[in-house]
């Protein structure tokens, strides 16, 4: 039986302690060049979304700080892959529920360890229609993905709490909204400041006056 701690040929998935890692992304593991060279086409924008992320952290208006795109970025485009951390169980229950929102319980070497995003996607905040999504592979990885065109200098913001596995949720109408920020609120303490909920909130004020 494969085991999760023992490092796979990415190209031929063969299992051995002595596989050479990419020297450029630090994530994937081959036998050999030949290997190596066999998926790098595949290989290629994971190596490059890992190991060149062409994104930066800036201060957002409203959220504290966020990530943003220093480069343009079409539908479907791999962003960021990063390795997730680990954390135990009794590490996570000091934890507020929005920290523990992005966790998952993985099985490490026999011991229940936590995956959670890595130091770049853990700057993601929570946009009520996002231009982002993240993809958690065996624990082990996180792939931020674009959910539509992203301009240089945008915000990169994923749906916190979906409802949907794939990712592609989005709450487009103000009703909608309105429902994804009671829910924020009410599971983790949140008031969501994303740009369309200042625009609605905004709308209802001079509704209002
Ligand atoms: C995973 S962190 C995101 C990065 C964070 N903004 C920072 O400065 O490190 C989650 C925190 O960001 C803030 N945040 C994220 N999305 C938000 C939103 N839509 N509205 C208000 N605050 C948000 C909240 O304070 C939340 O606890």
């Amino acid at each position: 039986m494969a085991s999760s701690s023992v490092p796979m040929c990415a190209a031929c998935h063969r299992q051995s302690a002595s596989l050479r890692l990419c020297g450029q992304c630090k994530l994937a593991y081959f036998c050999d060049s030949v290997c190596q060279r066999k998926i790098w086409k595949g290989h290629k924008p994971v190596c490059l979304a890992a190991s060149n992320p062409c994104v930066d952290m800036k201060k957002t208006e409203f959220c504290g700080n966020g990530l943003f795109a220093t480069r343009a970025f079409c539908r479907g485009e791999l962003i960021v892959v990063e390795k997730a951390q680990f954390i135990s169980k009794q590490e996570l229950a000091d934890k507020n529920a929005l920290t523990q929102l992005g966790y998952e319980l993985t099985p490490t070497n026999g011991h229940e360890l936590l995956a959670c995003n890595g130091p770049i996607m853990s700057l993601l905040n929570h946009a009520c229609v996002p231009n982002a999504r993240v993809k958690r592979e065996a624990g082990l990885y996180r792939k931020l993905y674009a959910r539509q065109d992203i301009a240089a200098g945008d915000e990169i913001c994923t749906m916190y709490d979906s409802i949907r596995d794939d990712g592609d949720e989005e709450c487009t109408t103000p009703e909608a909204r309105i429902m994804k920020r009671l829910q924020l609120m009410t599971r983790f303490g949140l008031d969501c400041k994303c740009k369309d909920c200042i625009l609605d909130k905004s709308l209802e004020t001079l509704e209002i006056d």
